[in-house]
């Protein structure tokens, strides 16, 4: 039975490769990022032993929600950027915090590479039919664009969705985020021809902001 093991960009920590390649070093600053590069070795060596079958999907920047409106994120402790900037614009926050704005960027704010979640189920699909199909059976592809935004490029998107200037405010950063992440997506989009449909960042934000207007409160009526 093949394997497709959902896996994470926290596995590479700090990197100065940029955009990452799969084969960047690997040095996870997060008990997350560890346990997910630990599980990975364990797949590996499964398959060595054993023949498994397996893909391994590094997500980059998981956000928005399902276009029609009617699935997004709901979880109670919220830490997501572009989810705290909608709770923020329903009046459920009061301000967008801005964690650090001295890194060595264009204009000192983190970098992501935010992949739509209809993009990341496209790219499992494709995945599953490569294994079924028997290529790519001890694969291992980031999952992101292969371009990143600022936290500032991405809250002012959220401002341009919303129609009115969200309350920012510079906080010290936050431990373990590395100045960048931004995936090197060539391996995915050329072995299994992933082709992302969202890539405009207002129209991720769009997405994340319709769920969020018509579900303030998550999945509860
Ligand atoms: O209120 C906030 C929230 C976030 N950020 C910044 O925004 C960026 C993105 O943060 P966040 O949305 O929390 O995502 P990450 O911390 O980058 O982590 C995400 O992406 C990782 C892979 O890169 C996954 O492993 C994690 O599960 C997933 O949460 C970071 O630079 C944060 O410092 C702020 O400035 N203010």
């Amino acid at each position: 039975m093949p394997l497709v093991f959902s896996s994470t960009a926290a596995v590479y920590g700090t990197t100065d490769a940029v955009p990452i390649p799969e084969n960047a070093a690997m040095q996870p600053e997060s008990v997350y990022g560890e346990t997910k590069l630990m599980t990975e070795r364990m797949i590996h060596a499964f398959h060595t032993a054993h023949g498994l079958p397996y893909t391994i999907l590094r997500y980059f920047n998981v956000c928005g929600a399902a276009p029609a409106g009617d699935i997004g994120e709901a979880h109670p402790s919220q830490s997501h950027l572009i989810e705290l900037a909608c709770m923020t614009a329903l009046g459920q926050r009061e301000k967008m915090m801005i964690f650090g704005e001295d890194y060595d960027t264009p204009d000192g704010t983190c970098i992501r590479d935010y992949v739509h979640v209809q993009d990341l189920a496209d790219a499992h699909v494709l995945a599953v039919e490569a294994l079924h199909a028997g290529k790519a059976d001890a694969a291992t592809y980031n999952v992101g664009l292969g371009h990143g935004f600022s936290v500032k490029q991405v809250l002012d998107a959220v401002d341009a969705v919303v129609g009115t200037p969200l309350d920012r405010e510079i906080a010290p950063r936050r431990a373990g985020d590395p100045p960048r992440l931004v995936a090197d997506a060539t391996r995915i989009v050329q072995e299994l021809g992933f082709k992302p449909q969202f890539t405009d960042l207002q129209q991720i934000v769009q997405t994340a902001w319709n769920w969020h207007k018509g579900h303030p409160h998550g999945f509860e009526k």
